[in-house]
């Protein structure tokens, strides 16, 4: 009998669904490490009965979260980049494909982290929105070089993940200013730099990342703060190089309000999209490992990285 799905897999799958794994890189860098639990612990009896339950798998983690790029990118990455004409071979080639990947997807972070560092100077004031380790890694690096940087966090509603920034830039002995998402605003003026990350770059230069994001964008051009993007190559979307949108994430309503506030307001509609799209117009640089771009030359890259287009994940694998 087929083995199926992994445990490992549906944990995973169900661990990125409820976002307790969440954020775009540590999704990528989970769900290739599912894929190796998966190969390890295959009983497959041939190569395409091996290479059947990888795609079973990826499939299984693709269908979770829809709006990160980072997810297929990391499925394609493992399943396009194996090879091998018996189990073994295949298995052994899975181990080494997904310790690159994750290489890759450190070495990446810590280089994008530098480009970003060189746009922060020494008494700068920093805006962000939800929490983006590759946002960190610039601060992180500045940090390190020297430079003393002060950070207002939006908390980013409705799950709050600006606490988790916040925290991390204490750690990192950045002091922290948080005020709630409506303040931001009144706020600019104070602001060197809003440092965001991403979710999804498309072929135009938008930018997809936190319900937010667009709208603080737009203040801050509005300000003249310039804004910055912090996405690795790995958050560049492929299939808007032939047209596709990216699909947005709608969540429970239960993330908003509770079932009994609901109920004592009126039990109004309620909609809670968890991502936006910022127009390439109000992005100043997009700040990957390959170097800083103007939102509108990304498209170079992305044919550069991807040719014309890909396909899903599992299909030609
Ligand atoms: O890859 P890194 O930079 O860590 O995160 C990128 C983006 O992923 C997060 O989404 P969510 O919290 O998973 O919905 C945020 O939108 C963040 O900007």
């Amino acid at each position: 009998m087929r083995m199926g799905v992994h445990r490992e897999v549906r944990e995973t799958a169900e661990a990125i669904d409820t976002m307790e794994i969440r954020g775009a890189a540590a999704i990528a860098d989970a769900a290739a490490r599912a894929l190796r639990a998966q190969a390890r612990a295959s009983d497959a009896d041939s190569p395409e009965a091996f290479r059947g339950e990888l795609r079973a798998a990826a499939r299984t983690l693709f269908e979770t979260r829809p709006t990160a790029v980072s997810l297929p990118n990391a499925l394609r990455y493992v399943l396009h980049g194996i090879e091998g004409a018996t189990v073994a071979a295949l298995r052994e080639s899975v181990e080494a494909t997904v310790a690159e990947f994750c290489v890759r997807l450190d070495h990446a972070q810590a280089d994008l982290g530098e480009v970003g560092a060189n746009r922060l100077r020494d008494g700068d004031v920093v805006m962000t929105h939800c929490h983006s380790t590759d946002a960190l890694a610039c601060i992180e690096v500045a940090v390190d070089q020297g430079k003393e940087l002060a950070a207002i966090v939006k908390e980013t509603r409705p799950r709050n993940q600006g606490h988790i920034t916040a925290e991390e830039l204490s750690e990192l002995g950045v002091p922290v200013t948080l005020i709630v998402d409506s303040a931001a605003r009144h706020y600019l003026n104070d602001v060197d730099h809003v440092l965001v990350g991403a979710d999804s770059i498309a072929a135009d230069g938008s930018v997809i990342n936190k319900i937010g994001t667009s709208g603080l964008a737009v203040n801050a051009r509005d300000r003249g703060t310039p804004v910055m993007v912090a996405a690795q190559t790995l958050k560049l979307h492929p299939a808007t190089l032939t047209g596709h949108t990216v699909d947005i994430e709608t969540r429970d309503v239960s993330e908003v309000v509770d079932r009994e506030t609901r109920t004592a307001i009126g039990d109004p509609d309620v909609a809670n999209p968890a991502f936006d799209v910022t127009p390439p117009r109000y992005v100043d640089a997009i700040v990957t490992e390959r170097g800083q771009y103007p939102p509108e030359s990304v498209v170079t890259l992305m044919r550069e990285l991807f040719g014309e287009g890909t396909t899903r994940p599992w299909e030609g694998a």
